[in-house]
């Protein structure tokens, strides 16, 4: 067995308590053996913690990670006008070369802000296989699916690519790659063609995963149509299922968060997307109130601008509160809960915990910074205080992705350089279209 010990800083556990210890990883298999103050063994590997916190990767449960390359591109728009404007024009030019370019640049952002897994719904999906196999983090990937605008045939073309592409892949990467089918949303979708992929989807034991009661624009034409809410319906399709997660979840009513509870499907928290766009507030306290797993993501960093989960944590019980009027919703603990436990549990992955037997998806966070200063409560600190770049080392696997803030799988100043070309070129195709 090979070995990577994290030593001298104090650790997060999964209960919100923060000790002293070691942290023991099997850099082979990739999972947490040991968690402790007198672990004897010697490892081949070892990290430095002191002065740091030892705490799980944070896990963006909803993405669209090669949207880097239009951050900044179209602001202050709200959803639907922001799409079909300047959002979709510019993706109809979108190469698989402008995919890598974009993802290795968002990946880069999650490396270097402690987020070790995501969930990725976009083109282009053997693309951004191959890159986050490259980079050395942990996702679920999807081919996003919009039949709206199209003929049947490239309906078609498009839900088979996204169904395909979920079959492939799944387990790709070491196992750290698995797959969902991933219909845009229950609008941008027809009906039969829900119907029949959803079950195909079921049938294969694939999860699904798609945008759900973002905005009022898209609730009420489904009620107005058909007579009920929009989770009704999809509960009808097959779409509310346990290994499934939307996104969003804004404007759900009572019977709705039932239903999620009930069906076991999860919903994934977006909150920075959720104000930029002024979508609404998502009632997060009560869904988790009645037992709905709730994650959280930043969505695209077109609508955010970053992908932060630090920020996305502080957004989250900030509007949580608001949504709530009451002060004392969406405490602390309940955010780093949702970023870490919550994310991972959404998109299926055993990460999220630092505990024998999880995923060696770990991060260290340095606790010097003035705005870290004093400590009176770490979890709130996370949760209030903390930002990505208090991250001093990052873990994925059982592999350092990161060592004293210098990213190890990928050239930084390279990345950087080929996305913004790819950027500048992408948004003079659109704009000569
Ligand atoms: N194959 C589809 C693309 C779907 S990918 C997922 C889509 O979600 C879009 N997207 C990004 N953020 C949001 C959001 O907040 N709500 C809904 N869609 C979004 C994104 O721009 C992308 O077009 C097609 O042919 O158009
Ligand atoms: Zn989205």
């Amino acid at each position: 067995m090979s070995t990577l010990r994290i030593t001298d800083g104090q650790v997060l556990l999964p209960d919100m308590r923060v000790v002293d210890a070691d942290v023991l990883v099997d850099r082979e298999e990739g999972g947490i053996l040991d968690v402790g103050r007198d672990i004897d063994a010697d490892a081949d590997e070892t990290l430095d913690a002191s002065g740091g916190l030892v705490m799980p990767g944070l896990v963006n449960a909803h993405c669209h990670v090669a949207m880097t390359l239009l951050r900044g591109y179209a602001d202050d728009k709200p959803l639907d006008a922001w799409l079909q404007e300047d959002i979709w024009p510019a993706e109809a030019e979108l190469t698989a070369e402008d995919i890598r370019a974009g993802a290795e640049l968002g990946m880069l952002e999650m490396i270097k802000s402690g987020t070790t897994a995501f969930a990725d719904m976009y083109f282009e999906v053997p693309t951004l296989v191959d890159a986050v196999d490259e980079a050395g983090l942990r996702a679920r990937v999807g081919h996003g699916v919009v039949t709206v605008v199209k003929d049947d045939e490239g309906a078609q073309v498009d839900i088979d690519e996204s169904l395909s592409v979920a079959r492939e892949y799944d387990g790709a990467a070491d196992g750290r790659l698995s797959t969902a089918y991933m219909p845009h949303s229950l609008t941008t979708v027809g009906e039969e063609y829900l119907r029949e992929s959803v079950a195909e989807a079921r049938e294969d034991g694939v999860p699904v995963h798609f945008h759900a009661n973002e905005t009022t624009d898209e609730v009420d034409p489904i009620v107005d149509e058909r007579g009920e809410r929009p989770l009704e319906y999809a509960d009808d399709l097959g779409m509310l299922r346990p290994q499934n997660f939307l996104a969003h979840c804004v404007h759900v009513d009572e019977s709705e968060i039932d239903l999620l509870a009930t069906r076991g499907a999860a919903a994934v928290h977006c909150p920075a997307s959720n104000m930029k766009l002024a979508s609404g507030m998502a009632p997060v306290q009560r869904m988790l109130d009645a037992g709905v797993t709730v994650g959280l993501g930043t969505d695209g960093a077109a609508s955010n601008n970053d992908l932060d989960m630090f920020d996305e944590m502080r957004d989250a019980a900030m509007i949580g509160k608001l949504a709530a009027d009451d002060a004392s919703a969406v405490a602390a603990g309940t955010v780093v809960e949702m970023a870490t436990r919550g994310s991972a549990n959404a998109i299926g992955v055993r990460s999220g915990v630092v505990e024998p037997g999880a995923n060696a998806d770990l991060i260290v966070l340095d606790l010097d910074a003035p705005h870290l200063a004093p400590a009176h409560d770490l979890v709130s600190h996370l949760a209030y205080a903390a930002r990505g770049s208090d991250v001093r080392h990052t873990v994925c696997d059982g592999q350092v992705l990161m060592r004293d803030r210098e990213v190890l799988t990928m050239d930084e100043a390279e990345v950087k350089e080929r996305a913004r070309t790819h950027a500048r070129d992408l948004v003079a195709r659109a704009e000569d279209a």
